[in-house]
Order: structure tokens, then C-alpha cells, then sequence
């Protein structure tokens, strides 16, 4: 099973989707959290959001443990994730880690929950 939560910032997406996930036992994604993990990646590295091939190769080489780390809530890694996901190429390679996940949900969940701008529309297609 997989639940999409599409939604624009702030409508509760994030609230909701770990409620299912728990209640439910599933795996849950923030996918705005890879958006800012590649931000604060580059932050760390001392580069801008607008550095695009640099944008593009942290996606593909994501870092997971940038996932946990607190100042990925940051105002100013939000404001670097909002660049960078105009970045086709970022979205692109972004668009592979989501769908992995989805398939195959970690931790031997039976499903997951995805939670985004664009999870119904793009990444979890009836046929992705
Ligand atoms: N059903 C709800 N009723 C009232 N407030 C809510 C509800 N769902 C979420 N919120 C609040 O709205 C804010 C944004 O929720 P969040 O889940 O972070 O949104 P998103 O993940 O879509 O950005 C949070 O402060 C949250 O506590
Ligand atoms: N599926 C997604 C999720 C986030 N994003 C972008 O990533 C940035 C960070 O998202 P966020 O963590 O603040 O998530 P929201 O609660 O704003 O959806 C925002 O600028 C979003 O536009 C995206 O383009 N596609």
C-alpha cells in the first residue's frame, strides 16, 4: 500500500502522513526533506543553492544522515530547498531515492506513506 500526501506548505501533509504511518505501521517519507538535505549538503560544502551540477550530484549521493540532522528545519536551508527544487535534474534524481522508497519501504514495512508537492502527480503513478 501507498498513501500520497500531496499538499502545499503547511496544510498539514507532514502531521497527517506520520498519524497514518503509525497507525497503520508503515514507512513515512518527508520528500521536502531530501529538497533540504541536498541544500544543506551544499551549505556544509561552503556552495550556493543556484550551483546547479553541484545541486544535481548531491541528489544522486544523498546523504541520509542529513536527514536527521536539526538544521535541516532551518529557515535558511528552507529557503536553499526552494532553489534547488526548481532544479530539474535535482528532481530528477530526486524522483528515483522517492520511488525506491515507495517500492521498496525500508525496515520491512509493508507500505508507506509519502508526503510532498507533487506525490500523486509524479512520483506515485499508478504505474511509476
Ligand atoms: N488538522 C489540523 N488542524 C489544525 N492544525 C493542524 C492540522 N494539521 C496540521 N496542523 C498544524 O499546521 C501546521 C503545518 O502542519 P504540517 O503537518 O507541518 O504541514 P506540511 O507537512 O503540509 O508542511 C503545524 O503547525 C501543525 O501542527
Ligand atoms: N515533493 C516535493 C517536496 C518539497 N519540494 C520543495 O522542497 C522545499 C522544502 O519543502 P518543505 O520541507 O518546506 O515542505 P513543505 O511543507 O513546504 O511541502 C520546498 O521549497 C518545496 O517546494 C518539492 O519541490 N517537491
Amino acid at each position: 500500500m501507498i498513501i500520497a500526501m500531496d499538499g502545499p506548505a503547511a496544510s498539514g501533509k507532514g502531521t497527517l502522513g506520520r498519524k497514518l504511518a503509525e497507525k497503520f505501521d508503515l514507512a513515512y517519507l518527508d520528500t521536502g526533506a531530501l529538497y533540504r538535505a541536498v541544500g544543506l549538503g551544499l551549505k556544509r560544502a561552503g556552495h550556493g543553492p543556484e550551483d546547479a551540477d553541484r545541486a544535481a550530484h548531491a541528489a544522486k549521493t544523498l546523504d541520509p544522515d542529513l536527514l536527521n540532522d536539526p538544521e535541516l528545519r532551518s529557515e535558511q536551508v528552507g529557503h536553499m530547498a526552494s532553489i534547488i527544487a526548481a532544479n530539474p535534474v535535482v528532481r530528477a534524481n530526486l524522483l528515483a531515492f522517492q520511488r525506491d522508497f515507495a517500492r521498496h519501504p525500508p525496515s520491512g514495512k509493508a507500505g508507506a506513506v509519502l508526503d510532498g508537492r507533487d506525490i500523486g502527480t509524479v512520483v506515485c503513478l499508478m504505474r511509476m
